[in-house]
């Protein structure tokens, strides 16, 4: 097996990281019909595993679960969770063989063991479906030509492809079928059928491809999603506990703040979330984002270089054959940092706070959120692809931060965007390093407009608001954003 994109000519690379249609509502209103009636059978019962599976069932679909025997047996995690939730379970010979749709909701490192072995048990003609294409487009999996092959990939944790649904809404989701396994042409019938199924159509869905999926959610992930978040957090609790702030304020307004944050951000843009913000704070809080833009933008582009080229995906395969040393070395390591250990103190902050005492934030997001958006539209990611990847998801990252911490939200996203997410926190913290030391408690812990007289300059502060309207992610946001009749507002702490 060998790198799928790496293995095809440069006209094709360029076609397939293309493919990117929004797709109307009225290609939805099928509704689940192409799969009712079928059996869709889940291999794995974890993050997306669960959450998928309980809303295609709340959507009228036949679900069951295959674990691996020892999973069974062993009454595992992964056992409890289906059978808790009133799922038939079985092993890999008794359900895989009367699987319609067999759905690998396992970890990327184990979808070549786990494909190996279902592979010959999945009858004449079935379908098998991804969530993320890491297994077809970076390691080639190859699978039988009889097979259909498809993708349904909610850009969003599991935890919040269930909590989106159950608020009525859904989460933005790219759907493809691998050119190489459609034999039957049906691919993208079942795609939309099982997008409807989890909810995903009430928010966008895009017609992708595997490639464009994968070198898309891995930036984004390693980047401003994840990255990003743990970085800014941990620096700005840091900084807070310098400066002499109450650990436990700093603990909450840090735990909290990233969602309070970016909520306004999923309503209206990085606008809106800077609106939020006094006229002078915005200023500062625009003029520091421009100068962490070109700090980090070197970092934010050789992450995208790297996935690419195929270097990610290699170095980080290296280390699943090494046992994962550095994964976990590095889980431990955010484990044991100042932020994680310190509870949130027992103190109201009030909405508004959060903005006003932390703009350091708001400008780690703004230049975060740019920055992927850009460069994954120069590497060739079409813009509402990259919007989704970067602005969309970001308050779904945040509301796994906000319930426990960076531990939530490491356990929450999958093991690749685990390992990217410290790739990039390990490389950003000492680039910011003298960033951070002209940093002070105005910009995160105390109210920036405490002392200041709220004047500002008309034209600089036109200029600013232009600057934020016009960018690329705002003008592709405000359309996406449209089609999102049905969101709905999330409670904060
Ligand atoms: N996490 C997320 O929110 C997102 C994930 N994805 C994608 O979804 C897929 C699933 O990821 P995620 O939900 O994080 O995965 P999890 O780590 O949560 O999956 C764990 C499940 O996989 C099973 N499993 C682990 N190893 C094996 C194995 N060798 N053989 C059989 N079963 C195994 C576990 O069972 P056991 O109890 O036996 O260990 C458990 O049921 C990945 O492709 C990921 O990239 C896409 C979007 C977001
Ligand atoms: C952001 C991480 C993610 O890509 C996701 C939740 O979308 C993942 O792989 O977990
Ligand atoms: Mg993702
Ligand atoms: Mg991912």
């Amino acid at each position: 097996m060998s790198n799928y994109f790496n293995t095809l000519p440069l006209r094709e690379q360029l076609n397939q990281l293309g493919v990117c249609d929004f797709m109307d509502s009225a290609e939805f209103l099928d509704g689940v019909n192409v799969l009712k009636g079928k059996k869709l059978v889940i291999v794995g019962c974890g993050a997306q595993g669960l959450n998928q599976g309980l809303n295609l069932r709340d959507s009228g679909l036949d679900v069951s679960y295959t674990l691996r025997k020892e999973a069974i047996e062993g009454k595992r995690d992964s056992w409890k969770n289906a059978t808790e939730n009133n799922f038939t379970v079985g092993t890999y010979e008794e359900l895989i063989p009367t699987a319609d749709v067999v759905i690998n909701l396992t970890p990327d490192k184990q979808h070549t063991a786990v494909v190996t072995a279902i592979m010959p048990l999945m009858k004449k003609g079935a379908t098998l479906l991804y969530s993320h294409g890491f297994n077809i487009v970076e390691e080639g999996m190859q699978i039988r030509k009889d097979i259909t092959v498809i993708m349904v990939a909610p850009k969003c944790p599991g935890s919040e492809v269930r909590a989106e649904y159950v608020r009525g809404f859904g989460v933005p989701t790219l759907i493809a079928v691998h050119p190489e396994n459609d034999p039957e042409g049906k691919g993208l019938a079942q795609a939309k059928a099982y997008c409807v199924g989890t909810g995903g159509h009430r928010a966008g869905v895009l017609k992708s491809s595997f490639v464009a999926e994968v070198k898309s959610d891995l930036m984004g992930e390693q980047t401003i999603l994840c990255g990003l978040l743990q970085t800014g957090s941990i620096l700005s609790f840091d900084k807070m506990v310098e400066k002499g702030i109450d650990a436990g304020y700093a603990s909450k307004l840090v735990q909290y703040g990233v969602e309070v944050i970016t909520e306004a951000l999923k309503h209206g843009g990085v606008t809106g979330m800077m609106d939020r913000l006094s006229n002078p704070a915005k200023v500062k809080a625009f003029e520091i984002s421009e100068e962490l833009k070109n700090i980090m933008r070197p970092l934010f582009q050789k992450h995208q270089d790297d996935i690419m080229s195929g270097e990610f995906s290699s170095t980080m395969m290296a280390d699943w054959a090494a046992g994962d040393k550095n994964l976990l070395a590095w889980r431990a390591a955010t484990g044991e940092t100042a932020f994680e250990k310190t509870p949130a103190g027992d103190v109201k902050i009030a909405e508004q706070e959060y903005f006003d005492n932390y703009t350091l934030m708001v400008a780690f997001v703004r230049a975060g959120v740019e920055l992927a958006f850009e460069t994954m539209v120069q590497a060739g990611i079409k813009p509402e692809s990259a919007y989704y990847e970067s602005l969309h998801e970001t308050p779904l990252i945040a509301n796994t931060i906000a319930r426990k911490k960076l531990f939530e939200m490491n356990r929450v996203i999958s093991d690749t965007a685990e390992y990217g997410c410290y790739l990039f926190d390990q490389a950003c913290k000492p680039l910011l390093a003298d960033f951070m030391t002209k940093v002070d408690t105005d910009l995160v812990g105390k109210n920036f407009n405490e002392g200041k007289d709220g004047g500002v300059d008309n034209r600089t502060l036109i200029a600013i608001n232009e600057a934020l309207r016009t960018h690329e992610v705002e003008v592709i946001g405000t359309k996406l954003r449209k089609a999102m009749t049905a969101m709905k507002s999330i409670k904060t702490a």
